[in-house]
């Protein structure tokens, strides 16, 4: 997907929403587990429930590679899913890989070829070869990890580098890369204090923001001041919305919740 083709998702359903599909098993509905496939019958449900107000669905790949051979099955038929049934929507599969070159790129091409993902996370440490492999792919994107919403990012991120904070350092060093419009940055809703700093390096990216619900993170904050002329966010919310029910009313509370979200973003929205 094109970066055009998402701000033009984001303002026709008036909604920068993205839903976290983190599933655990023990805390999907019970009657679920009398499926087949739990997880997919799970995510399908909240899929159908939340596509008219969301812009992208960010798996993370923990919570299926936790269940072995049937996790990875259901993550395929999650983004076949999403991609066939919603494919105007954003997928983004929060992996967040890092590695040498050539098994980098072979990272890229299990999520970008093979899974047919629109972006993945990736960690920038081990620097610009270990990104620009998935940055060579063409209308796919590479979201990375800026300033996480987690309290360890004060452990390194925050670190001064010859004069200059560690993260602000990935944010410019990372913007002279090779295909560098192919980026986007996770920073988490837990740190908006930092963002209209981070706004000042990277004006134009789209953030990709975890952090609002379960981990307390504010979405006004985060609007104020992470927002640039086309929105130029996704915020992230998983808990919040896929347990916000665990009874058999599950996907409609998610649905309830997703709308809350989605209303108070479209508050933030100008034409
Ligand atoms: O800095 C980061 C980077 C990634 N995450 C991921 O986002 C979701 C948040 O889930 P909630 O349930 O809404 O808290 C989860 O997949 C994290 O691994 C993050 O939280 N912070």
């Amino acid at each position: 997907m094109t970066t055009q083709e998402l701000i033009a998702q984001i303002h026709k359903k008036k909604s920068f929403l993205c839903v976290g599909l983190d599933v655990d098993t023990d805390k999907i509905p019970a009657h679920l587990l009398k499926e087949e496939d739990p997880v997919f019958a799970f995510n399908k449900a909240i899929i159908d429930a939340t596509a008219e107000v969301t812009v992208a669905y960010k798996p993370n790949i923990a919570f299926y590679e936790a269940y072995g051979i049937p996790g990875w099955k259901a993550l395929r038929k999650t983004i076949d899913y999403i991609n066939e049934n919603y494919p105007e929507i954003f997928t983004i599969a929060d992996a967040k890989r890092g590695d040498i070159g050539n098994t980098a790129a072979m990272y890229a091409r299990a999520f970008f070829e093979d899974l047919g993902f629109d972006s993945v996370t990736v960690a920038p440490y081990m620097g610009r070869d270990s990104v620009e492999p998935f940055l060579d792919f063409e209308n796919k994107h590479t979201i990375l990890l800026a300033l996480t919403s987690n309290p360890g990012a004060f452990d390194f991120q925050t670190r001064d580098l010859d004069g200059k904070a560690l993260y602000k350092r990935v944010l410019e060093t990372s913007a002279t890369w090779k295909n560098s419009s192919n980026l986007m940055y996770v920073v988490g809703a837990t740190k908006a204090e930092y963002l209209r700093e981070i706004r000042r390096i990277v004006p134009d990216s789209f953030l990709l923001v975890p952090g609002i619900g379960a981990q307390g993170g504010s979405l006004e904050e985060v609007c104020r001041y992470g927002m640039n002329e086309n929105i130029g966010l996704l915020v992230n919310s998983a808990r919040g919305i896929i347990y916000a029910s665990g009874g058999t009313d599950f996907a409609e509370a998610a649905r309830t919740e997703a709308l809350k979200l989605q209303a108070a973003m479209t508050a933030f929205i100008t034409e």
